[in-house]
């Protein structure tokens, strides 16, 4: 049966037309929703249906896949055979995969752009900025097989694998939700500060990394405060994400009806992948990196799906009870852990957030460590 479901994929990719295929964290059903022509259809309103795609850029417009088709596979398991592919750097051509990061240019370019960036902390411009880099890989891997391979080795991720004709193809790991909506009910979380992941979920935290973090919890909650009611936060807690950890604060609250829109504009792009104040650390990316983000912590995910629960419980002459209730649901990632695959190249994307307690010879090996999630599935 799976078999069905991803040749359903191939074909559809087969055809050029746009489609979606994903899975939550920690289950184990895959779906995908197809769209039946390769129209681009841009959102207009968060209280549209379908997947979205969200760019970093928020004046730059959110595609929205159209749910003309639902698939879906339970109980998904890594077929044996999973492949490693023909990967190599395409700047010095080694067909080993070995570390693109080692290129001493990039190296010296990326610390120079921290160090710019610390600098306008220290002028007082910002208190942190995100600063990111483009990884370019050659790679002849069938994107289908990526796919299934982040599957095998993210259990925790979000993962997907996303293709419009007019947009491009790209997949991604992510560990970040940006919110989750059930009916009125919302969750959000705050995710920054990273260390390598050394045999233990319980590690100490540096000064940098705990104040980082804590800037993203405090935007956030203060973002929210008029948009959401009965706030509420629990307390900072270590996650796993692939290799890494991450600090991670989770935070609820009560949505308005018809309120999405604002709550996903006070949102995006939240601190943990711009900066703070917002405009002006947006305004420094968008001036110093030397490329374009497009989709890299942008967002994505299911618009307005309904969604059935099945629910049981003990009615008044004590039998067993159950009922189906629908869910109208809304679940966006950040575009985290991620590359985009164009013609026979991979471009992986990993940033890191810029303190004026940022070491930079550090921040480097940070985003290093990170492009390990994409690298260990390119072979
Ligand atoms: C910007 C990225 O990660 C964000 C999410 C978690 C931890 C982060 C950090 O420690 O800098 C970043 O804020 C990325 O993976 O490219």
């Amino acid at each position: 049966m799976p078999l069905d479901f991803f040749e359903s994929i191939n074909t559809q990719y087969g055809k050029r037309l746009p489609f979606v295929v994903y899975r939550k964290p920690q289950e184990d059903k895959v779906k995908a929703i197809f769209q039946t022509d390769d129209r681009l259809h841009h959102l207009k309103k968060f209280s549209e249906t379908g997947f979205i795609f969200a760019p970093f850029d928020a004046r730059h417009s959110t595609i929205l896949l159209a749910p003309d088709e639902f698939l879906e596979i339970s109980g998904y398991e890594q077929p044996a055979n999973t492949t490693k592919r023909d990967v190599a750097l395409s700047t010095s051509g080694r067909e080993d995969g070995a570390m693109p990061m080692s290129d001493k240019k990039e190296k010296a370019s990326h610390i120079h752009l921290i160090e710019k960036g610390i600098s306008e902390i220290t002028k007082g411009t910002f208190k942190k900025v995100v600063l990111s880099r483009q990884i370019e890989m050659r790679s002849t891997a069938l994107p289908l097989d990526l796919f299934q391979n982040l599957l095998a080795n993210y259990p925790n991720a979000f993962c997907y694998f996303w293709y419009h004709p007019k947009v491009g193809l790209w997949l991604g790991a992510t560990p970040e939700i940006l919110l989750m909506l059930r009916n009125r009910q919302l969750t959000t979380m705050s995710l920054a500060g990273t260390q390598k992941y050394a045999g233990t979920e319980n590690p100490k935290w540096g000064h940098k990394e705990l104040e980082e973090q804590q800037l993203v919890t405090d935007y956030i909650t203060d973002a929210l405060k008029d948009q959401v009611d009965q706030l509420s936060k629990t307390k900072t807690e270590t996650v796993r994400a692939g290799e890494l950890l991450h600090l991670r604060t989770k935070i609820t609250g009560l949505v308005e009806k018809g309120n999405l829109d604002a709550v996903v504009k006070a949102l995006h792009p939240t601190p943990a992948v711009c900066g703070m104040p917002k405009k002006n650390a947006h305004d420094f990316i968008m001036d110093n990196e030397n490329y374009d983000r497009e989709f890299y912590t942008g967002f994505l995910g299911e618009l307005n799906l309904k969604t059935c629960k099945q629910r049981s419980f003990r009615g008044r002459n004590q039998e067993n009870q159950a009922y189906r209730s629908v869910v109208n649901t809304t679940t966006l990632y950040v575009n985290l852990r991620c590359m985009q695959l164009k013609n026979d190249k991979a471009y992986l994307y990993v940033g890191g957030g810029i303190t004026k307690d940022s070491d930079p010879e550090r921040e480097w090996e940070e985003t290093v460590a990170k492009s390990s999630t994409m690298l260990s599935i390119l072979g």
